[in-house]
């Protein structure tokens, strides 16, 4: 009953209207749910004001209560504040800082932030098991609740990194097989999504983009990532989108709790929440089923030739002492908790700029035109179908509405000094960098809170038909765009474009998240045109460092001829 009701209000998070004779009772279930979180977690902040700081002579207790109970009110005020304004607060600490190490607290988290090109190298030279990757993710997402009841290993590389290969090499390699399909399930799942959750009005379609673009991600990705078979399967393609939004409210609870109510109550979602054994359970046969393929063909046979990353995670595993179907799932789990959320975001984020800047629609429909074949066929890894203009426009997209602030996380393992002497981590804290405050800094960008789509492509790529005016209608040469001085690509990992991470660890999976936003962009951007139903509304809600779309946000869509490119 209580399972049922926890999965009722999920759903009716995203489809409101759906479930509204649920809903008036769901809002006060929350409320008293959100009031009781809160009230633990202040009452864990006052049994910790009572304890003696460490080394200092003791204080009456009188006095020690005093203040450690109003170090304790403010830190707290600002620690929640932030979990309401990530990037407000850390656009803020940075331009205070002056490029120097900067601190902000989270209610669950300390945060040290870097942001200078050597520190920046430095958090990337530290070894894994002192500042680590896995340890901030394994806070993130509480995977011991949320994902079957597997405990990441916090330092990297324990059972070897071989999903590193599979992204960085394996999914790259194989976008030319991969990007057909992908261009064909966009175009046919988008009109479907139209069809279903539009509402057709003066000729054109109102649509909710951002769960529609869920949606469509969630097929695209479920295909590159486990093959055209499981794609057919309704109870798994459920369960994998319920599985991203079941982790995320899951971990944001248990992470918001006091410590000792987390087992109990974590414990409790992951029973109570079940999408991620669903999807586990279904990936079962699918993944057993590749793995006697694999021996099989390794003893002669002949099977079929499967271009998945079941396939590619199962070629890479040590081979000494092959995974079982189930470590090789939870590699899979994780990648695709990593890589569903951030690239429908990403891809809502750009469909809104080009309903603000309906100006670079007509170059880039001309770019699509000559060279899409050229991006399917090369998987956009060469000059010829790399899509400049589309590549500029989406990175720029993401500079000025990155999904996420911050980048790098690295969680303390052991106590850590920065090289800067500023800054300890105890072993908890998080090391990381400000991305999204990064990306409006002045040192790096010409015109740093200016949207110039071609800004990173080199300036004799960029078509003068006048095509471009200014907004005040000053000029119309393109020559007079804002560009950045070295052109550069959305797969670039450099100290000013932290959007991939840096150095060592920077995401494997960046060369296919390209592709796969150019291939949906593309195709929408073919097949019709677009605007915001209502484009002067705020897109997005901030929670912790993240931009996420609102669901409500409508954009009009209208079906064009578009011209044959196949
Ligand atoms: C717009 C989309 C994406 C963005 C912005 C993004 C960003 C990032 C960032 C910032 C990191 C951390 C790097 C660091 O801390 O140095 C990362 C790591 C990672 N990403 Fe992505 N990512 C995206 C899409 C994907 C996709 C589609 C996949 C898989 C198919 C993926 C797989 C991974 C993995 C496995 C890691 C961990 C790497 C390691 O442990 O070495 N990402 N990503």
């Amino acid at each position: 009953m209580l399972r049922e009701r926890l999965s009722i209000y999920l759903s009716g998070l995203w489809h409101r209207k759906q479930h509204e004779q649920h809903w008036s009772t769901d809002s006060r279930f929350l409320g008293a749910v959100s009031v009781l979180i809160l009230l633990l977690f202040y009452l864990d902040g006052v049994v910790e004001s009572f304890k003696e700081p460490k080394g200092k002579a003791r204080a009456s207790q009188y006095q020690t209560f005093i203040r450690n109970f109003y170090k304790f009110v403010s830190k707290r005020i600002l620690a929640w504040g932030y979990l309401f304004d990530g990037p407000g607060s850390i656009q803020r600490a940075y331009r205070v800082s002056g490029g120097a190490p900067f601190e902000i607290l989270a209610p669950d988290t300390r945060m040290v932030f870097v942001s200078s090109p050597e520190d920046i190298k430095e958090l990337d030279r530290v070894p894994d098991d002192v500042l680590s990757l896995n340890g901030a993710a394994k806070h993130m997402l509480q995977p011991v609740y949320t994902m079957n009841g597997f405990n990441w290993f916090d330092r990297r590389g324990v059972e070897g990194v071989g999903f590193v290969r599979t992204l960085r090499s394996l999914l790259t390699q194989n976008l030319p097989l991969l990007l057909p399909d992908l261009s064909r399930l966009a175009r046919v799942r988008w009109a479907e999504l139209l069809e279903k959750k539009g509402t057709l009005r003066d000729g054109a379609i109102h649509a909710p983009v951002y769960p529609m673009m869920l949606d469509l991600v969630v097929l695209m990705n479920a295909r590159s990532l486990f093959g055209e078979d499981l794609i057919k399967d309704t109870r798994f393609m459920t369960s994998a989108l319920s599985y991203v939004e079941e982790t995320l409210l899951t971990a944001e609870i248990v992470k918001l709790l006091p410590r000792f109510l987390a087992p109990a109550v974590g414990g409790f979602l992951g029973w109570a929440l079940r999408s991620h054994k669903t999807f586990f359970q279904s990936l079962i046969p699918a993944t057993e089923q590749h793995i006697q393929e694999t021996e099989r063909k390794s003893l002669g046979h002949t099977v079929p030739r499967r271009a998945d990353c079941i396939q590619w995670i199962i070629d890479t595993a040590p081979k000494q002492n092959p995974w079982p179907a189930e470590r090789v799932i939870y590699e899979l789990m994780a990648i695709w908790f990593g890589s569903v959320h951030i690239l429908s975001t990403t891809i809502v984020y750009a469909i809104h700029d080009l309903c603000l800047h309906p100006e670079y629609v007509k170059p880039l429909r001309q770019e699509l035109e000559t060279c899409y074949k050229e991006f399917e066929r090369t998987g956009g890894r060469d000059a010829g179908g790399a899509l400049p203009l589309l590549d500029s426009f989406l990175k720029e997209s993401a500079r000025l509405t990155p999904v996420d602030s911050m980048s790098i996380r690295r969680c303390a393992l052991q106590p850590y000094s920065l090289s800067t002497g500023t800054h300890s981590l105890e072993v908890g804290d998080w090391a990381c960098a400000p991305s999204g405050a990064i990306n409006l800094s002045a040192t790096y960008y010409t015109s740093p809170d200016e949207f110039s789509g071609f800004s990173f492509v080199p300036p004799s790529r960029v078509p003068d038909d006048g095509w471009w005016k200014k907004r005040d209608g000053s000029s119309t040469s393109s020559s007079s765009l804002p560009m950045q001085s070295t052109p550069s690509s959305l797969t670039d990992v450099d100290s000013s474009w932290l959007m991939w991470g840096t150095g060592r660890m920077a995401c494997p999976g960046r060369h296919y998240a390209t592709a796969f936003m150019k291939t949906v962009v593309a195709q929408l951007l073919l097949d019709y045109d677009f605007k915001l139903a209502e484009p002067g509304s705020k897109r997005w809600i901030s929670w912790r460092v993240a931009k996420i779309p609102k669901p409500w946000t409508k954009v009009l869509f209208v079906p064009r001829n578009r011209e044959c490119i196949y």
